[in-house]
């Protein structure tokens, strides 16, 4: 066996995760939306399960993540909780489910008492006051910056984020602000890999990257993509890992050895 791919006894926790990203032990995340993924992510030595609002456009096949519901979050985490044994939940706050520092609370602690360990908001400076709310609340915060899809409208289509030097600073500013509201983790979405990098090295919390280059602390994928089974258009920063396997769980752990040893993303599914 690889040994990548240890038999994990004990769960993946904040403090491991921490541990991982500080001793430059890349971190594997991808979205789960059941039971049975999660059993078979957790078994692969996935360190890290998000049920993403993605699940508006694979799940209910939706072009945009709007409609999706805190109930329809909640009920998805439910069923990845029960499938799970060790890897850390992670849940996305829905569009329209965080807009003030009290409405975030109470939908947080929904999708907490559905089985989350921490919560996803997508957004910068504004969210600050919702970031320490929450998180002198007991419930971690993982911000969401970069191409931010709740913002679809405004960004006028998926686009890549932060090509300029003034974006690259403002991005620069609220990820180093979100830090010091309380958020435990950053995500960062379709920037260019020089700015991944910067944005990790000037940050003590973990970065996971999605189209933000190899820098990051961890990488993440929505499972249909890399399984080849999205319909839709395929962004850049996607790879499939049902080339050349013969089993899902061999595309997974293939995916889980690819990142540990640092060959994706490669330049190929970078900006
Ligand atoms: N299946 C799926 N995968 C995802 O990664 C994903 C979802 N759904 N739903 C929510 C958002 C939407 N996402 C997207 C969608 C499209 C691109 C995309 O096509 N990007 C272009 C960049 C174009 C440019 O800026 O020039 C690309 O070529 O990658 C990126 C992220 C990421 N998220
Ligand atoms: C693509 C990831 C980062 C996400 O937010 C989702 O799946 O909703
Ligand atoms: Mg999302």
């Amino acid at each position: 066996m690889n040994a990548y791919l240890p038999n994990r006894s004990t769960s993946v926790t904040l403090p491991r995760l921490r541990e991982m990203a500080n001793a430059g032990e890349k971190i594997a995340m991808l979205t789960c939306y059941d039971a049975s993924f999660a059993t078979l992510m957790d078994q692969c030595g996935v360190d890290m399960l998000l049920v993403g609002d993605s699940l508006g456009n694979v799940c209910q096949g939706r072009g945009t993540t709007l409609g999706v519901s805190v109930n329809d979050i909640a009920y998805h985490t439910e069923c990845v909780a029960r499938g799970n044994r060790t890897a850390f939940l992670t849940a996305d706050m829905p569009f329209g489910s965080y807009g003030t520092p009290r409405t975030a609370y109470e939908n947080a602690v929904k999708l907490m008492q559905a089985g989350a360990q921490m919560v996803k908001i997508e957004g910068g400076l504004w969210l600050r006051d919702t970031v320490q709310f929450l998180t002198e609340r007991g419930i971690p915060v993982f911000a969401h910056l970069g191409l931010t899809p709740q913002y679809v409208h405004q960004l006028g289509g998926f686009k890549v984020q932060g090509k300029t030097a003034e974006a690259a600073q403002r991005l620069k500013d609220e990820a180093l602000a979100l830090e010091a509201a309380g958020a435990s983790m950053l995500l960062l979405e379709a920037i260019p890999a020089a700015l991944g990098k910067e944005l990790t090295e000037a940050l003590s919390m973990p970065t996971i990257g999605i189209g933000a280059g190899p820098d990051c602390s961890g990488q993440v994928l929505v499972m249909h993509d890399m399984l080849d089974v999205f319909p839709g258009k395929k962004a850049r920063f996607v790879r499939n890992f049902m080339a050349g396997q013969s089993s899902i769980a061999d595309a997974i752990r293939s995916y889980v050895v690819t990142v540990k040893e640092k060959s994706f993303p490669s330049t190929e599914h970078c900006f």
